[in-house]
């Protein structure tokens, strides 16, 4: 099974959890636009939801099939919010914001009852940190805040590149006017910890560490598609 087609699975098993009258958190991201393809035709069947998108990137592919939207100022609480991830621990602990829509992402899941992450089983790993972790950085003082992030990394142990984003010669920005830096830990043991460090660095906006969000991750294998809920944290 190729990596499209696990995706609409998951994003399948997902819309299981959808009914009519919901308002719905919209993801991020090629696995939450696959739910958005889905949703949209439950929608065309007679399925009343409203979304509030991510991303200006899920807002245009919304509008384009059709699923009704509206914003988190004019619908502040939202039922569910269904998005995918770049990486997911056995806590459901997340790193998300490959497709720079963190910020948003997190604010949506926030005003949400509920969080259902999607993903196919690449993105199940123990523990979080393969994938780089972005951080979303206010554009004033980039250097100053990007040693500050290194710095703090440091006092928990952590190194590894830190990398400006770039989309092809230009700095990638996002939606929220700002730039991502992407850190190359190789693994985060102490994800709490690290999230407590970076919101202490002024320049930090977010971070992609999504924490005690998600209360269930659909999760499609070959073999065919799991719901995973959070293992108890034993550490502490
Ligand atoms: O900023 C992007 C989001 O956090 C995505 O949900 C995440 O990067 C996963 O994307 P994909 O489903 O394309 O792997």
């Amino acid at each position: 099974m190729d990596a499209r087609t696990l995706k609409i699975e998951a994003a399948r098993v997902a819309l299981s959890h959808v009914h009519s009258g919901m308002k719905l958190g919209i993801g991020t991201g090629s696995t939450a636009e696959e739910f958005v393809r889905l949703l949209a035709a439950e929608v065309a069947g007679g399925m009343e939801i409203i979304g509030v998108p991510t991303s200006e990137r899920t807002a245009a592919l919304c509008r384009e099939l059709g699923v009704p939207l509206t914003t988190l100022d004019e619908m502040p609480h939202l039922d569910l919010t269904i998005d995918g991830a770049d990486e997911i621990d056995p806590e459901l602990t997340l790193v998300k914001g490959g497709g720079g829509a963190l910020l948003r992402e997190k604010i949506v899941a926030a005003a949400s009852d509920a969080m259902i992450v999607i993903a196919d089983e690449s993105k199940l790993v123990d523990p979080l940190g393969r994938f780089p972790l972005p951080i979303e950085v206010n554009r004033f003082g980039l250097q100053a805040t990007k040693l500050a992030v290194e710095t703090a990394a440091r006092t928990l142990g952590l190194d590894g590149a830190i990398a400006l984003r770039m989309a092809g010669d230009q700095e990638f920005v996002t939606d929220g006017g700002h730039l991502i830096l992407d850190a190359s830990f190789g693994r985060i043991p102490d994800p709490r910890a690290l999230s407590t460090a970076l919101h202490a660095v002024p320049g930090v906006v977010e971070h992609g560490l999504f924490i005690d969000m998600a209360r269930l991750a659909v999760v499609a294998r070959a073999g065919g598609v799991e719901e995973i809920t959070p293992r108890t944290n034993q550490r502490s």
